[in-house]
């Protein structure tokens, strides 16, 4: 296991780029399985996740092509439904193409994903919103097996408003025959750019980015270029890592509207966020917060996103005051407590409410990165933190943040991978 080295106590100055988003490339490499030519698609993160990803779109027969940040998919020959056990197990978001193996093959069986760090995460919503469209589902030890003859569009009320059921439904309903309707659909922005690159393909998609989504499926979509939205859990990290450190900021490629409850929350312990024209936004912190206690509930967009609520509670540290999160999303995603609780935070928490005693001083230690954002949250806690901070299990923040360590170093700041 590799890990971060941070020694805390630098101010961040500068400016970053942010890369595309992990969330919108990988529902959309899937989606690439749908056409009937050729998908080229740019700003793709060059992330582990990712990496797995093209791995299922091989393991599927598709032809894929990677230079930089660019990737080219040729799907015409996939011959494979199954997804393979061992890819379904390194990423859940392998679950991504079960939608459009079903739509273009008939047929597309994988093992159930596990639960992980965060919580159960079932795909019971994938398969009911699937089902709908006409499949028949068959699950038996420890793997479920989706067959259709022909998708037909069908009315789909989501119980609850999942990003990734949302995806899947999307994808299978754009080759289905007829229209498909999604009541309490996701809004993430994620979904709006799934949307765009089906209809830059030739489905007819309304109402993307509202809870009411209709999808008027096509007997064929052709490949297109795609280029994907800017990664609003990067920008969120590196706002936060400024935020809680003093310094200035410009992050360049961050669309600020993708982040509400974000920047009103800065602003209101005193941080200058300038959201300029042409997706800039700045952002300079103060060197000491006044006592203001902050509460955050997460919840589906526009609400507070999860993926950064680990990252927020480290920068809360910073802010006197007692604060309250309450993660209502997934319902275990507080474990980064305990590992900055080893850094000399006070917080107490359960699964799922948090409550933090910010404004004290944290020194470095040992810490363990259990999820991705988690690990996050400890490298922003260890740039605050006197001396050094040893992070443990680099991969898992590696597969949500590419060079992190040296976009980091390059603002002033102390991280080195090793
Ligand atoms: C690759 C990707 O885009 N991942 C994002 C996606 O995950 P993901 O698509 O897995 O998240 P969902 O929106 O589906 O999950 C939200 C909640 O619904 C529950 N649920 C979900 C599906 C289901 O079939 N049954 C069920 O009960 C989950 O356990 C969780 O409690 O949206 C999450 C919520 O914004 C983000 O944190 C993840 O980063
Ligand atoms: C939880 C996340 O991703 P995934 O759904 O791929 O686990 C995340 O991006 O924070």
């Amino acid at each position: 296991m590799g890990e971060f080295v941070v020694r805390g106590g630098r101010r961040i100055d500068g400016r970053i780029t942010v890369h595309g988003a992990k969330n919108a490339a990988l529902p959309i490499l899937a989606a690439s399985l749908l056409a009937s030519s050729p998908v080229t698609l740019y700003d793709i993160p060059r992330l582990r996740d990712v990496d797995v990803m093209i791995e299922v779109l091989l393991a599927l027969g598709a032809r894929v092509e990677r230079s930089g940040t660019t990737v080219w998919i040729d799907p015409r020959d996939i011959h494979t439904y199954a997804v393979p056990a061992e890819l379904m197990q390194k990423m859940r978001a392998s679950i991504f193409v079960l939608g459009p193996l079903l739509a273009r093959l008939g047929r597309a069986s994988a093992i159930q994903p596990g639960g992980c760090a965060i919580g159960d995460r079932p795909i019971d919503l994938h398969l009911y919103a699937l089902t709908q469209l006409g499949a028949q589902l068959t699950e038996e030890a420890g793997s479920t097996e989706l067959v259709a003859e022909r998708l037909r569009g069908a009315q789909v009320h989501l119980t609850y408003p999942s990003v990734g059921a949302t995806e899947n439904l999307m994808m299978a309903a754009a080759l289905a025959e007829g229209e498909t309707r999604i009541r309490n659909a996701a809004m993430e922005p994620e979904i709006v750019d799934l949307a765009q690159f089906l209809e830059r393909m030739g489905a007819v998609v309304r109402g993307a980015g509202t809870s009411d989504i209709r999808i008027v499926g096509q007997p064929t979509l052709t490949g297109t270029d795609y280029q994907i939205i800017p990664d609003r859990i990067e920008a969120a990290t590196y706002a936060l890592a400024v935020a809680a450190t003093g310094g200035r900021l410009v992050l360049e490629n961050c669309i600020a509207d993708h982040l509400p409850g974000l920047w009103g929350r800065l602003r209101e312990v005193g941080v200058d966020v300038r959201d300029g024209e042409g997706d800039v936004v700045e952002i300079v912190a103060p060197d000491r917060y006044p006592v203001r206690p902050i509460s955050v509930h997460t919840g589906p967009y526009p609400g507070f996103a999860t993926d950064m609520q680990a990252q927020f509670m480290a920068f809360l540290l910073k802010v006197p005051g007692v604060h309250l999160i309450s993660e209502r999303v997934f319902e275990n995603r507080l474990g980064h407590a305990r590992e900055l609780r080893r850094l000399g935070a006070q917080i107490i928490a359960d699964q799922r409410v948090a409550l933090i005693y910010g404004g004290k001083p944290l020194r470095g230690a040992a810490v363990t990165a259990g999820d991705l954002r988690a690990g996050a949250a400890l490298v922003i806690a260890g740039l605050m933190a006197e001396g050094e901070t040893v992070i443990s299990g680099r991969e898992v923040i590696e597969r949500g943040y590419e060079q992190l360590d040296q976009n980091l170093s390059q603002l002033g700041a102390d991280v080195v991978a090793r």
